[in-house]
This record gives C-alpha cells, sequence and structure tokens, in this order.
C-alpha cells in the first residue's frame, strides 16, 4: 500500500488552521502536528517541514514570509507550500488558488510547489469580475465600487474575542475606509482590472459568512452589454464548476449567515424591472470558501487525493 501524503499546517492552532484541521479528517492525508506550546519554535516547526509532502501556512504575513524563507533555507528536500496569508497573492513565482478562475487552473494548482491562497473578499470579488472582464463587458478600467460584509470571524482570534468574550465590539462597523484594504492587488490583477475598485468592507455581528457586492448601471457597460449578456457569462464560466455556483433565482434577501459551515457559493444578479442596473452577489462562508474550503480545495489538486 503506497504512503498517506503528509502536511504540516503552521499555525495550525489559529482559527483557519483549526478549520483546515477539521476538514482534513475526510482526507486520505497525514497530518503532522506540534504541541500547542510550540508553535512559535521555528526550530521544531522546521523540522516538521523537512519531512512532509506540503506545508500549509495559516499565519499571519511576516511570519508566512519568514516561514517561507526558513523552507526554502532547507537543504535537500522541499515540501510544497499553500500559504493561507496576503504575502504572496501576486508574486509571479506562485500560483493563485482559485481553480474556478480559468479552464487550465487547478491544472496550474496541481503542478505547482508554491500555491497561494486567496483572500476571503478576493474571492468573492474575482468570482464575479473576473469573467466579465474577460468578456469585455466590463471595461478593465471601469470605475468599479466593491461592498461587502464579513462574520467577524474574518478577522482571527483578536476580533473573535471581541466579539465573543469582551463583547466590545459595535453590532455593524465599516472599516478599511484608508481605502486601501490589503485584497484590492489581488483583486485588480485577477480581476483583469487597470483601475483599482473602491472596496468597502465591513463585519457584522455573526460568527461566519460573507456577502461581497458590486453594483453597475448597465448603460455604462462596455459593448451594449444588458442584464442578459451578464447571466450568460457568468452561467457559462461556472457551469461545470463543484464550489461555485451560478444561480438562476433573484432572492429579495441575503443573510450574511446564509452559507455558513458549507464550502459553497453562490452567485447572484439582482435587477429591477426597467434592467437598467444590476447588483451582482456572491455569498459565502468567509472560513470556508473563503478560508478553510478553498485551501481544502488546493490541497487536494496539489497532492493529488
Ligand atoms: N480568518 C479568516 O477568515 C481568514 C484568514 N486568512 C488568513 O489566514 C492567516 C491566519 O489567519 P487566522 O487563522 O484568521 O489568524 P489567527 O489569529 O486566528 O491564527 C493565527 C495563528 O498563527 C499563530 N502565529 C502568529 N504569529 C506566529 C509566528 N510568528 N510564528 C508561529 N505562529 C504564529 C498564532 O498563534 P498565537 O495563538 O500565539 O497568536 C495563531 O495560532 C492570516 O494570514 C489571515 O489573513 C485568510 C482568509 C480568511
Ligand atoms: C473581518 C476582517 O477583519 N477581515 C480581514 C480579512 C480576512 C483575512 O484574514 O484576509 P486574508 O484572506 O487576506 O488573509 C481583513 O479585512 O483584514
Amino acid at each position: 500500500m503506497s504512503q498517506m501524503p503528509k502536511i504540516f499546517i503552521d499555525g495550525e492552532y489559529g482559527t483557519t488552521g483549526l478549520g483546515i484541521r477539521q476538514r482534513l479528517g475526510n482526507l486520505p492525508v497525514q497530518v503532522c502536528s506540534i504541541p500547542v506550546e510550540q508553535r512559535h519554535d521555528m526550530k521544531k516547526r522546521l523540522d516538521m517541514m523537512a519531512q512532509v509532502d506540503l506545508v500549509v501556512l495559516c499565519l499571519p504575513d511576516d511570519a508566512s514570509r519568514e516561514s517561507v524563507a526558513a523552507i526554502q533555507s532547507l537543504s535537500g528536500h522541499h515540501p510544497k507550500v499553500l500559504d493561507a496569508s496576503t504575502a504572496f497573492r501576486t508574486h509571479p513565482d506562485w500560483v493563485y488558488g482559485f481553480a474556478e478562475l480559468d479552464l487550465g487552473q487547478a491544472e496550474k494548482i496541481k503542478s505547482a510547489p508554491l500555491v497561494a491562497n486567496p483572500g476571503c473578499y478576493s474571492s468573492g470579488a474575482i468570482a464575479l469580475l473576473h469573467p466579465l472582464v474577460k468578456a469585455g463587458i466590463i471595461a478593465q478600467d471601469y470605475p468599479l465600487t466593491i461592498n461587502a460584509v464579513s462574520g467577524y470571524s474574518g478577522g482571527g482570534k483578536q476580533m473573535i474575542a471581541s466579539y465573543e468574550v469582551t463583547k466590545d465590539a459595535p453590532p455593524f462597523m465599516l472599516y478599511g475606509l484608508s481605502l486601501q484594504h490589503k485584497h484590492l492587488p489581488e483583486i485588480v490583477h485577477y480581476a483583469g482590472l487597470s483601475r483599482e475598485p473602491i472596496f468597502v468592507p465591513s463585519v457584522g455581528n455573526f460568527a461566519q459568512g460573507m456577502i461581497v457586492s458590486v453594483p453597475l448601471h448597465i448603460d455604462t457597460l462596455s459593448n451594449d452589454a444588458d442584464v442578459s449578456d451578464i447571466r450568460l457569462c457568468l452561467k457559462h464560466h461556472y457551469e461545470t464548476a463543484e464550489f461555485v455556483r451560478f444561480m438562476k433565482d433573484q432572492p429579495a434577501k441575503l443573510a450574511g449567515d446564509m452559507l455558513a459551515h458549507t464550502d459553497q457559493m453562490e452567485l447572484h444578479i439582482h435587477t429591477n424591472e426597467r434592467k437598467d442596473m444590476v447588483v451582482l452577489t456572491a455569498t459565502f462562508d468567509n472560513l470556508g470558501k473563503g478560508a478553510s474550503g478553498a485551501a481544502i480545495q488546493n490541497i487536494r489538486l496539489m497532492l493529488g487525493v
């Protein structure tokens, strides 16, 4: 019997790490762990990295960079790396881990030594925008606005504690109001834009879930495109996708936690009777398709399991 591939999750005791660990229970892989009190011990972590086929980094950006440098300093064996942080998402040596981006992206992920797991908001924005920009429906320099709301687990252990332990967080807040959120570079890059969108993220008092929405005036689209062109384009792009579904219905309301505890993303088009404006939405779990669920998709591709 061939040996099961080995995985080490650096940051396995954090929010994303725990989510990945839980989901790995269903896969034929061997998870190699270090005790929680050794989670900051680089020597112990590096010993583990030297023995495994895949290292999954679930760390803050600087700690991810440090781990990648340590892995690259290993002599001999180099494990594959999947990074959940923002550090390498637009780096030319890394493949972007959004398998639904284009035909061929899953194959790239399969053979890549270095894969960057997408940001949560970015996953929704890119899922909506990339096919429409590629089809010439939205111009690359279109003055886009992206609004989004996340469950508070999106802010990691600290934000979870502020909602659940100290309870000093507001029921709803806009943030990122300096309009330079860390996900903008990957959104611009993988949606294929030449003009940076205005991105307004927010957090609500619910643990898991996310809605990313993009409003568009139809008469500002390219090539005389209308609502049916948007619908056809998104429907066609996601026809065979397992985790991203284009939805035909137009619900009057969307709940932020509608897809909590799933790894699915649902895309909707909301329009009016005149069909002169639309709001595109992507709904998913920030910890599911927005983090750990997407990581599992990538792990399966990278290890062939
Ligand atoms: N939460 C989310 O929805 C998403 C998160 N991500 C990304 O995943 C990564 C992890 O985020 P998240 O799980 O939310 O964060 P958490 O704060 O919940 O967990 C981070 C973990 O990393 C550990 N850690 C921090 N610094 C170091 C270090 N220098 N060396 C070793 N271990 C360290 C922490 O240990 P300690 O307990 O000591 O703090 C903690 O266990 C981040 O880059 C984040 O941006 C990506 C998509 C979505
Ligand atoms: C609610 C909240 O704070 N969300 C985080 C994004 C989630 C996350 O950790 O982003 P990455 O996917 O890039 O790692 C933020 O806005 O910084």
